[in-house]
């Protein structure tokens, strides 16, 4: 579903701020593979995501979906294959329009239809549907603008306006980072429904080792630009946060730093 072939990408070459962002990262996802990914302050985590995205062509290297290379693809053409959450729950609604406003717009994205045929009595059924399997209540507040919701309630309608119209990979960027442990709790135990009943093929990058280790069915490790663990099946849930500690200090010869990781 994914491959990333050996991609590359220095920031500011040249000058006295380049930066190695990515140093020959390879990785292979079959359809439904859901890997999270962990690693380092600077270690690449997010520049992946980006590269996969298109935010910026990468320098050398190739990166597949599905099959097709989208290496040289722009971000908007790649959007079509990718559902997108980041870390600021601000990012991903229109705060001025409402709930069924903001889903409507999520599964019309490619389609001439415009918000202005107005939202039909069967789209606002499958709306309220999805709504209803958040289990925060929303289903009864179609008509609410986003503006009002808490965090929490915001990631999880961005995960639902995400898989709306089931991308082939879903890109998941520390999206629970800025919620309290309990909220954060909820929109992972929604992330993963959603991944599930979607069955889609899904990556995220968190700071926070236990959830890497509960979460999905893969992990890889990024150090320097590249991935230095890969673990799948049996292994990674027979994996401790310890475990994990000693292969990173095994694998880059270094203590792990994360400042965000050390406060959670
Ligand atoms: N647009 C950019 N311009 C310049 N440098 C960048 C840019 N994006 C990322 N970098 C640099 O590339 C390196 C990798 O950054 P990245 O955001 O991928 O790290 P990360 O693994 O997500 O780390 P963290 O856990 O600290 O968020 C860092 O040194 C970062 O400063």
């Amino acid at each position: 579903m994914l491959k990333i072939d050996n991609i590359k990408k220095t920031f500011n070459p040249g000058t006295i701020n380049e930066k190695v962002a990515l140093n020959g990262v390879n990785l292979s996802l079959e359809e439904g593979d859901f890997v999270t990914v962990i690693g380092g302050n600077g270690a690449g985590k997010s520049t992946t995501l980006n590269a996969i995205a298109g935010v910026w062509p990468v320098d050398s290297g190739k990166i597949y979906i599905g099959g097709d290379d989208v290496t040289r693809l722009s971000e908007y053409k790649r959007a079509k294959y990718l559902g997108r959450v980041f870390q600021d729950p601000m990012t991903g609604t229109a705060t001025t329009m409402s709930i069924e406003e903001n889903m409507a717009i999520a599964a019309r994205r490619g389609q001439s239809r415009g918000l202005s045929w107005g939202i039909t009595k069967k789209e606002r059924d499958v709306y309220r549907e999805m709504l209803a399997t958040l289990d925060l209540g929303l289903e009864d507040r179609l008509s609410s603008k986003v503006g009002l919701l808490s965090g929490g309630q915001r990631q999880a309608i961005t995960l639902l306006m995400a898989s709306i119209q089931k991308p082939r990979l879903l890109l998941l960027d520390e999206h629970t980072a800025a919620l309290d442990p309990k909220t954060a709790a909820k929109v992972l135990e929604i992330s993963d429904k959603i991944i599930a009943d979607h069955h889609l093929t899904a990556m995220m990058v968190t700071h926070n080792m236990k959830d890497a280790i509960v979460h999905g069915n893969r992990l890889i490790m990024m150090h320097e630009g590249r991935v230095i663990l890969n673990i799948a099946g049996e292994e990674k849930k027979k994996l401790t946060v310890e475990d994990l500690l000693h292969q990173f200090e095994k694998v880059s010869g270094e203590e792990f730093a994360n400042d965000k990781a050390l406060l959670s």
